[in-house]
């Protein structure tokens, strides 16, 4: 897939002072809940406002979405403050109906993202229509599937795109709702700096209090700006109450929030930045001679095992590997995950090694 400077027209177009920012609630609920967060945002940096018209739930019997009667309240939010609108389309059905309504951006969720066959069927319920469309990263931590998604509106004809990263599903995680794995975002715009990437973190945190936080690394990282949830009364929101925050709470977000620049020319600071990133050259060299060694070493292990047929795999002696590098890691300062996922890597490939000795 090629994507180019043409494929962002539509953000570029905007001419935005600052990074884009997508508010309004997480659902649609009432035209009088509509209105009046819409016109409170009025006053904040949104340029676009959300509202979930059809909500795809986990587990049957939740909330729904008020469905199409929630479509004229949008035109009326467009009508009334001048901001864009946009909702997520999960069928063909849902997409006629957005664009009966004028809808001008479309999102596809991350539970949509996941099947081709309903993203083909959008695609296809889209075609010679000029509209963005924005595509949510699968509920899976998988950039292929997210791509092909966007592939999938690219070879129907859709020229304006960009994708939402929303995090990725996980059992158990104390601190995000959806884990960010920021490198597969990193990953992406290395490959298509020009697709805009856009921050969703009310989905990634799951709660308030570390909205700012997550939003700065996304800055950090060079987003192209935030899909946040904001509400009149988030407290008694009828879907995703914890992590939606008032208008007033996402200006002092907006507010607080820190937009770096891509560079710097100052001589200091290009003197001291090429003195660390020689330092890290070296340090990554080294890195990459020890890995070498280490598997040098894994190799002949692999042979003294094949001679005497004994198993590759030793679980005992792996254990005591993984906690003695986590303790000596954490002294470092280094975080237990950091620690652990480089040693597993690191034995997923001494095993390989091992494997192919013959
Ligand atoms: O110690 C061994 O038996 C090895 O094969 C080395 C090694 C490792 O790379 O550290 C690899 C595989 C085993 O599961 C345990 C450890």
């Amino acid at each position: 897939m090629e994507i180019k400077k043409e494929n962002r027209k539509w953000l570029d177009d905007m001419n935005l002072s600052h990074p884009i920012v997508i508010a309004g609630p997480c659902s649609a609920e009432t035209e009088e809940q509509v209105l009046k967060t819409a016109h409170e945002l009025k006053n904040t940096d949104t340029n676009v406002f959300r509202a979930g018209i059809w909500k795809p739930r986990t587990r049957p019997g939740g909330f729904e979405g008020v469905g199409e009667i929630g479509l004229p309240w949008l035109q009326k939010v467009k009508e009334e403050t001048g901001m864009l609108i946009t909702t997520e389309v999960g069928n063909a059905n849902h997409v006629e109906l957005a664009l009966k309504h004028d809808v001008d951006i479309l999102w596809i969720g991350a539970r949509t993202t996941v099947n081709p066959f309903v993203v083909q069927e959008i695609a296809d319920a889209l075609k010679g229509v000029d509209k963005p469309v924005l595509v949510k990263n699968p509920v899976n931590p998988d950039l292929a599937l997210w791509l092909g998604a966007v592939e999938r509106f690219k070879t129907a004809g859709i020229t304006q795109l960009g994708v939402i990263h929303r995090g990725f599903s996980t059992y158990n995680s104390l601190h995000y709702r959806n884990k960010p794995k920021w490198h597969i975002a990193i990953q992406l715009k290395k490959e298509f700096p020009d697709l805009p990437l856009i921050l969703d973190p009310s989905h990634i945190c799951g709660r308030r209090d570390t909205l700012l936080d997550v939003s700065q690394t996304g800055l950090d990282l060079n987003y192209d700006g935030f899909m946040i949830e904001t509400h009149i009364d988030p407290d008694n929101a009828w879907s995703d109450a914890k992590q939606q925050v008032t208008p007033a709470q996402l200006n002092q977000i907006t507010k607080d929030l820190k937009i770096r620049e891509v560079s710097s020319t100052k001589e200091d600071f290009q003197r001291k930045l090429n003195m660390h990133r020689k330092e890290l050259d070296l340090i990554d060299s080294n890195i990459v001679d020890i890995l070498g060694d280490r598997m040098g070493i894994a190799e002949q292990i692999g042979r003294l095992k094949k001679q005497e047929n004994v198993a590759i795999l030793q679980s005992g002696r792996w254990s005591d590997i993984l906690m003695k590098m986590i303790e000596y890691g954490e002294e470092k300062g280094l975080r237990k995950e950091f620690v652990e996922e480089i040693f597993r890597t690191i034995h997923v490939e001494s095993i390989n090694i091992q494997h192919k000795v013959k």
